[in-house]
């Protein structure tokens, strides 16, 4: 049994002060749910007052948006992810769409900071996902085929188990367009049966793969009723407590 995954990505939203206060509502939440894995990633200003703000044996966990692939150095602007496990983090997402198309990052780079997220002992989330042209243009497979063979290069297993693949259709994301669960289950069961070759089987059993794009309360337990689907990665619907609570508790009995 893979244990769910509820993650709320905050992106470029929340100061200090209503990062922690959210992060101790949604972890009062969290202590009563100990079968779901419930994460927040708020941005980098707030992630050690986050941290200082939950109870030490707190079920929440903390991840930053992304982090460089070098330890230290003269890398103006970068956070190294020993600074992550510093400020508490037990978990980064690499290779968001948005860092992908925004800022120019590519599977190359990606792979390399999964590296270095792991060497620091950081739990990754690699985030995959077709764009609405690549879908069209029925490339979605080789698309997906390539992030993943490319994201998880030069992994061992022992480094794969710290890793969670979120599958994010590039297209649901901030459109309030879901994939519907048979499309999101077809591109998971796709990913959970990459991952069993390039690993072994018993590896891609044990892989939690999520799904983020437009997800909500209304929409999560069609989604984790599917056999492929371990959870989701949250946008919007993680930015204010009643909503992301109720998609936690939705995963639960999901
Ligand atoms: O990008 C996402 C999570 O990483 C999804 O965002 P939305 O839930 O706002 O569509």
């Amino acid at each position: 049994m893979r244990k769910p995954i509820i993650a709320g990505n905050w992106k470029m939203h929340k100061t200090i002060a209503e990062a922690t206060g959210l992060a101790a509502e949604l972890a009062a939440a969290a202590a009563a749910l100990d079968d779901v894995e419930v994460i927040v990633a708020p941005p980098f200003t707030a992630l050690a007052g986050v941290v200082g703000a939950l109870p030490a044996d707190s079920a929440l966990r903390v991840a930053a948006q992304n982090c460089y692939c070098e330890d230290k150095g003269a890398f103006t602007g970068e956070i190294a992810p020993s600074m992550l496990v510093d400020a508490g983090c037990s978990h980064v997402i690499l290779g968001h769409s948005e860092r992908r198309k925004i800022f120019g990052e590519n599977d190359a780079l990606i792979n390399r900071k999964v590296h270095a997220a792991l060497a620091a002992g950081l739990n990754v989330i690699l985030c995959i996902g077709e764009t609405l042209e690549e879908r069209e243009q029925e490339r979605m497979y080789d698309v997906l085929k390539t992030q993943v063979s490319e994201g998880l290069k030069g992994l061992a297993g022992e480094q794969l188990a710290r890793v969670v693949i979120a599958y994010e259709p590039v297209w649901a994301i901030g459109t309030g367009r879901t994939a519907t669960s048979d499309q999101a289950e077809e591109a998971h069961s796709f990913v959970r049966g990459l991952v069993g070759g390039l690993f072994g089987q018993s590896e891609a059993e044990a892989m939690r793969i999520l799904y983020g794009g437009s997800v909500k309360p209304e929409n999560i337990d069609g989604l984790m009723a599917r056999e492929n689907i371990d959870g989701a990665l949250v946008g919007g619907a993680s930015l204010q407590a009643e909503d992301f609570i109720r998609i936690m508790n939705f995963a639960r009995s999901g």
